[in-house]
């Protein structure tokens, strides 16, 4: 269809998706036999396939008009010139600081012109500061206090200090690093109780380390899982400071903070305000990580997370992943009208890969107000959830397949696994391989089918009776790496970074951010002391009142 290329592009894209209400995906792909080469992009060692994405030529140019009309370019400098993009706060957000390069030169120039040499000097300390703990703890050096060496390591932290460094060292734990002890790494976070207490059943105290991982140091379901981990090791190994000294590493931004609990000034890794929470797996919250596949593979994840941002920066629109992926997701959400995304990796190594991208999405983006203090003129980030894509086509696909809702997918797969490369895998590789290649296949016949619905098979299924049906008309991106490594997995977690606040300029929000998570703090603390059986300071609504009653008869 033609539009008038005079009219702004927001009313551009409105009529384009009158249209599109009209075109079914199959029609897309009958119209243009080659439309797979049309809209794939490969870059680095990622391939972008959205020929499943209802878009078409005409809306991609509406949509670029309409990212510069938001002035996405000028924000992306402001990003990598380290200005005040996190306005609410003051501050810049430079977690892209903390992959560039120790080594100066032109390349480093042109990728981080504003970057202070001060500021990158003190990120790279920090890394060589966590590049020795880890050594030190992989050739075991590190000792308890009782002089036994240190065989399991704790991570204590929540929300972005757990869950980019859990998913990862999950994505990457075929690259571990084997150590003579036989290194463990854990990780606790909820508040609850339940999983410090399981992990505790599981360890000695005199060879367990726990890393006290936050960044602002004040996060309650942190500070109370670390206080029932010292009161365990003190009830072993006796109260004194050599416990607090041996058995405790922190990671906050501030020292102070980390003194003051008793973290030894030698165990203290540091961390920037600059650094949001979710965006900080990059820094020393990424310990666990390092400690998983050494300091080397590290630098991998760093290296390909540069990669990305160097891209991002150059890239024009057209060619620029997480420009698309971020331009995609805006005309899905806001003129599509599809406002779910479902994340389902084809690879049991990115379990926690929905868990992840859930908080770097919605504690984004999930915001109504723009920078200006205005109500948001469009609607903003869509619900982002998923599972393991095998797993979960035994349980929810059917919606996917035959429900009433529209929701769009990002399939996500390696090309390659257990092939040569990874010795690891050497005595099984065959049938390890045969199941790859199933998981593969069924990767690709899902996307197919929600795209194309039964006219994917062939004419025999179109008298199928209507609750055997498949529609079809169900948008999906497919991501494939080619195999699964440090590089290619943090330039695909900083594609998804950077589509954020691609999609936070268009929507005029401020991505850095995370003021709805305070009020519940405050209300918790008012609440804590009524369910501890003191006089409470207030009266409640009726429905907290009932509940308090349940809760203490
Ligand atoms: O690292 P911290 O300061 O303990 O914060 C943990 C998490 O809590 C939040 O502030 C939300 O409550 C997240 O943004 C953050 O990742």
């Amino acid at each position: 269809m033609q539009v008038d290329h005079s009219l702004p592009p927001y009313e551009q894209l409105k009529k384009h998706a009158e249209f599109s209400k009209t075109v079914h995906l199959k029609d897309l792909f009958i119209q243009d036999p080659a439309r797979f080469d049309h809209f794939k992009l490969e870059i680095g060692p990622l391939l972008f396939d959205y020929s499943k994405q209802r878009v078409t030529r005409d809306i991609l140019d509406s949509l670029n008009q309409f990212a510069d009309a938001a002035q996405l370019c000028q924000w992306i400098e402001k990003l990598f010139h380290g200005d005040s993009v996190n306005n609410t706060e003051n501050r810049a957000a430079m977690h892209w600081a903390l992959r560039v390069p120790n080594r100066l030169g032109a390349e480093q120039e042109q990728s981080a012109p504003a970057l202070d040499d001060d500021i990158l000097q003190a990120i790279h300390k920090q890394i060589d500061h966590m590049g020795f703990l880890v050594d030190q703890l992989h050739r075991g050096q590190y000792r308890g206090c009782t002089g036994e060496v240190i065989t399991d390591v704790v991570n204590i932290g929540v929300g972005g200090s757990d869950l980019g460094p859990l998913m990862v060292s999950r994505a990457l734990e075929d690259y571990r690093i084997q150590t003579p002890q036989n290194l463990q790494v854990h990780f606790v976070s909820s508040m609850d109780g339940s999983q410090v207490s399981h992990v505790l059943h599981e360890l000695r105290p005199e060879t367990t380390l726990f890393i006290i991982s936050s960044k602002s140091f004040t996060t309650v379901d942190t500070l109370y899982n670390a206080e029932t981990a010292r009161t365990w090791l003190e009830r072993k190994l006796g109260r004194n400071s050599r416990v607090d000294r041996c058995h405790f590493i922190g990671v906050s931004t501030s020292k102070e903070k980390m003194t003051e609990w008793g973290i030894y000034p030698e165990h203290q890794l540091g961390m920037w305000d600059w650094v949001g929470g979710r965006f900080s797996l990059w820094s020393a919250i990424g310990m666990p990580i390092a400690l998983t596949i050494g300091i080397e593979g590290f630098k991998q994840l760093l290296a390909g997370a540069h990669f990305m941002d160097q891209h991002f920066q150059q890239a024009p629109w057209s060619e620029n992943l997480p420009v698309l992926m971020g331009l995609i997701g805006i005309w899905n959400t806001n003129f599509l009208n599809i406002k779910t995304q479902a994340i389902l990796p084809y690879d049991g190594r990115l379990e926690y890969l929905a868990d992840y991208l859930q908080q770097l999405e919605m504690e984004s983006n999930g915001k109504s107000v723009t920078r200006d203090g205005e109500r948001v003129k469009l609607g903003t980030c869509p619900i982002i959830w998923g599972n393991v894509g095998p797993n979960a086509q035994h349980a929810f696909y059917q919606l996917l397949h035959q429900g009433t809702e529209p929701i769009t997918c990002d399939f996500i797969a390696p090309a390659l696994r257990y092939h040569a490369r990874e010795k690891l895998h050497a005595e099984a590789a065959h049938e390890l391989q045969a199941q790859h290649q199933l998981a593969l296949a069924n990767c690709l016949a899902q996307s197919r089918l929600l795209a194309l619905g039964e006219g994917a098979l062939d004419e025999r299924y179109n008298d199928l009776p209507v609750y055997k049906r498949y529609y079809g008309n169900q948008s999906s991106s497919t991501i494939l790496l080619h195999e699964l490594n440090s590089f290619s997995l943090g330039a695909l977690l900083a594609a998804y970074e950077h589509k954020v606040f691609v999609q936070s300029v268009i929507w005029g929000i401020n991505p850095f951010d995370q003021w709805g998570v305070e009020m519940g703090k405050e209300i918790a603390k008012e609440l804590l002391p009524a369910l501890q059986g003191e006089q409470a300071s207030k009266q409640f609504d009726s429905s907290t009142e009932g509940l308090l009653r349940f809760i203490l008869q």
